[in-house]
């Protein structure tokens, strides 16, 4: 997996973008494996006193100890996939971060979507490194500054690969709106370093 540092847009230092960084063919055999093979699920978290269940689908890999609690839920890490070692190794190279963790989100069409959020959960320590793969169906990924308000907006397809470090979860807050007119599906896979 090459990793071509095409900066195309002009994002916060914290964000680190790379377009291409995995063959359109490679990519979809990834894609359509995870989409078979994952076990997929659908949590109800808590919102506004309410259960709702999150719109989108999920999978969580990681080392056996390395689980993590996102909105009042445990997540007990599924085992490692073959397909994904690959990728996992050559990102932690890349990021100086062993991952040891995996969320897969799977946004079927454009009614699925991930509200504005940071990744601050204590787990993952002060200045989290996060890698971020996109597979399948380009969607707008958006990017909030905290203090100004100011949003940037990323399309991320296929097969780009965005770095969040440093003070990325700190200062600013990330989301992936619904679009309408969005059929097809979508894959995004977060690498993480769970603190054991
Ligand atoms: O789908 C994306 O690009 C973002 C996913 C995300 O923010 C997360 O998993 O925390
Ligand atoms: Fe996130």
């Amino acid at each position: 997996m090459p990793l071509f540092n095409t900066k195309i847009k002009s994002l916060p230092n914290e964000f680190i973008y790379h377009q291409n960084t995995l063959s359109s063919q490679k990519s979809l055999a990834l894609y359509q494996h995870l989409i078979d093979h994952c076990r997929w699920q659908q949590p109800q978290i808590q919102m506004f006193g309410k259960q709702i269940s999150i719109p989108r689908l999920q999978c969580y890999f990681g080392d056996p100890q390395a689980s993590y609690q996102y909105s009042g839920l445990l997540m007990q890490p599924n085992p490692w996939p073959q397909a994904l070692l690959g990728i996992k190794a050559r990102l932690s190279l890349i990021c100086d971060t062993p991952f040891n963790a995996l969320l897969v989100n799977w946004y079927r069409t454009g009614q699925d979507s991930m509200g504005w959020h940071s990744d601050d959960e204590v787990e993952l320590g002060i200045n989290p490194t996060i890698a971020s793969l996109s597979l399948g169906e380009t969607r707008l990924f958006k990017i909030r500054n905290k203090k100004t308000k100011q949003v940037i907006d990323l399309p991320l397809s296929d097969g780009d690969c965005l770095i969040m470090q440093g003070s990325a979860q700190r200062d600013y807050q990330h989301s992936l709106p619904k679009q309408n007119k969005v059929l097809s599906g979508r894959l995004n896979l977060t690498f993480r370093y769970v603190m054991p």
